[in-house]
């Protein structure tokens, strides 16, 4: 799993327990996971389509640096699998898993349509 993007948590991502609040965290998650997926694709209309359990193994602190984690599970006709994890820079632990997050590219009329990849592309093979 390659780990794209690293957050940094402030004060406003706290929760009243002064931890990471897991609804930020899920926020990053699923930027995270759109932004990968329209790199991927090639295409900027994506979305969400479903996101597995979510388990929540340790947390975070403010000051903390979080990492994100993405990897493709499945390519499929119109949407792409990946596997997430979020860990914690610091006490290098793993703060939760997703097993599947399945994104969905759409056509400009907002409907599912194949994508047309089969394998993970890196973009200085995109420049050759
Ligand atoms: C980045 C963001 O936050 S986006 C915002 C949040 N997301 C949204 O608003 C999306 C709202 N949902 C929708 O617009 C629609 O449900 C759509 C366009 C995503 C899908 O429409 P559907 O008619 O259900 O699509 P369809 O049945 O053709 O399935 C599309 C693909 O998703 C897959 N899929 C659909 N439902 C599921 C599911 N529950 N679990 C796993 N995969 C699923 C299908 O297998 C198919 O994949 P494939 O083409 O690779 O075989």
């Amino acid at each position: 799993m390659r780990f794209h993007s690293r957050k940094w948590v402030k004060p406003e991502d706290l929760n009243p327990n002064g931890t990471l609040f897991g609804g930020r965290l899920l926020e990053w998650i699923d930027e995270e996971a759109a932004l990968y997926t329209i790199i991927q694709l090639e295409n900027s209309r994506i979305v969400t389509k479903y996101i597995s359990e979510i388990n929540f193994m340790s947390s975070a602190k403010e000051g903390d640096i979080v990492e994100l984690g993405m990897e493709v599970t499945k390519f499929g006709k119109s949407s792409l699998t990946l596997k997430c994890e979020a860990r914690n820079k610091m006490t290098r632990e793993t703060i939760l898993t997703v097993d599947n997050i399945i994104m969905v590219n759409l056509n400009e009329h907002g409907k599912p349509t194949p994508h047309g990849k089969t394998e993970v592309e890196f973009v200085k093979d995109r420049l050759k």
